[in-house]
């Protein structure tokens, strides 16, 4: 197990890049903590899979370098990293037996046999293979084939990481559940420094201690789920984690006051001059609803009953904004107004969070 340290990272995989939309992954520079269950979350084409090939060597990047702990490995190849990889679709070894499939590392390793027959009862417990491990894989589900997969890539103890790109897809969606949360326990028996893939927020937010965002090439934001949830650093985190996400409204920032379609709404800090585009983010459980009174105009669409809450529909100023109804709340009949927690309700910037100019709440 090892610290992964990506410096001044960047990949293009033009032989001459131009803009910064050459670029599939622009500048970066990121530590993966020893040790550490980290999910990559992003939509399809951020960058992701770019991102994992250079961590696992299968990709040179064209700027920078990664390390492991002190150890430049940048120019290395995938089988002198000491890493483990399990990938979307099944690796299996179609005439070798569930039990020889999940002891190859190892073996390839020159391990005793009576370890690397601890070791495989050991991982097949925890894929729930046990029975199966002397039936060939062929003929296996393609399900059954995913789980030897991700065993084998749990087999060893010796790796600096294992990595995991989008390692559910084929697997069927009551059985994710439980191997998500498998992997979870695994990762708190042994220890090792995981990456998993994935641009299922469900699945990011459930296996992972830190979420790292990724938007065009960039990460926007890297923290735990809570962080993402209370503070997204940018729009695209405010929009891609909760559901619904995010609600976004053009305003004018004038001190501890927005200006939203012609209504004041209070913000609980004070914030200097902005340039750019302005806005409010806030999440739809932080706005209350409002009958005639104080808040933002608001028209209803429709409600959705989602069972432990309900999700309010509409607009203001024709921008699409959602409130979340806790169970047991009423909806006032004829509601007309959203009234915004100003200790939720966040400035952006071209997307990014502004920094209030002083700490001090507003009064
Ligand atoms: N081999 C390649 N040659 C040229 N461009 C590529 C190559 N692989 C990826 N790209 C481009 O690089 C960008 C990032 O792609 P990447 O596959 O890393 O994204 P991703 O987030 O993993 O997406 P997905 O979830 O769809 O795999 C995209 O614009 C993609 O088209």
């Amino acid at each position: 197990m090892t610290q992964i340290t990506l410096e001044n990272l960047a990949h293009s995989y033009l032989p001459q890049p131009a803009g910064p939309e050459d670029w599939a992954l622009k500048p970066m520079t990121l530590t993966w903590q020893d040790g550490g269950a980290y999910a990559l979350l992003g939509s399809s084409g951020c960058g992701k899979s770019t991102l994992l090939n250079i961590i696992s060597g299968l990709l040179v990047p064209s700027q920078g370098r990664v390390l492991f702990g002190d150890r430049d490995v940048t120019d290395l190849p995938t089988a002198q990293r000491d890493i483990a990889q399990v990938f979307q679709f099944p690796v299996v070894y179609d005439t070798m037996s569930v039990r020889e499939n999940l002891a190859f590392p190892l073996k390839n390793r020159g391990l005793a046999a009576d370890v690397i027959a601890a070791r495989v009862s050991e991982v097949a417990e925890m894929i729930g293979m046990t029975e199966v491990l002397d039936r060939r894989a062929r003929g296996l589900t393609a399900d059954a084939k995913q789980k030897i997969s991700l065993g084998r890539g749990m087999v060893r103890q010796d790796v600096n990481a294992i990595l995991f790109d989008e390692p559910l897809t084929v697997i069927d969606p009551h059985m994710k559940w439980e191997l998500r949360t498998q992997l979870k326990d695994l990762h708190r028996r042994f220890g090792h420094t995981m990456i998993y893939v994935t641009h299922d927020q469900t699945e990011a937010l459930t296996f992972a201690d830190q979420v790292v965002v990724m938007y065009d090439g960039r990460v926007v934001q890297a923290g735990t789920p809570q962080a993402l949830f209370d503070a997204p650093e940018h729009t695209f985190v405010g929009y891609f984690i909760g559901s619904p996400g995010m609600n976004l409204l053009d305003a004018k920032i004038d001190g501890a006051t927005a200006h939203v379609a012609g209504t004041r709404i209070a913000l609980d800090r004070g914030y200097g001059a902005l340039q750019g585009r302005t806005q409010i983010g806030i999440r739809p459980e932080f706005l209350r609803l409002g009958q005639g009174g104080p808040g933002l105009p608001f028209a209803v669409r429709r409600i959705e009953d989602v069972g432990h809450h309900r999700i309010v529909r509409g607009e203001v100023a024709g921008a699409e904004v959602n409130v979340i109804v806790p169970e047991g709340q009423p909806i006032p009949a004829d509601a007309d107004r959203v009234i915004p927690d100003p200790a939720h309700t966040h400035v952006y910037v071209d997307d990014w969070r502004a920094q209030p100019a002083t700490q001090e709440r507003a009064a």
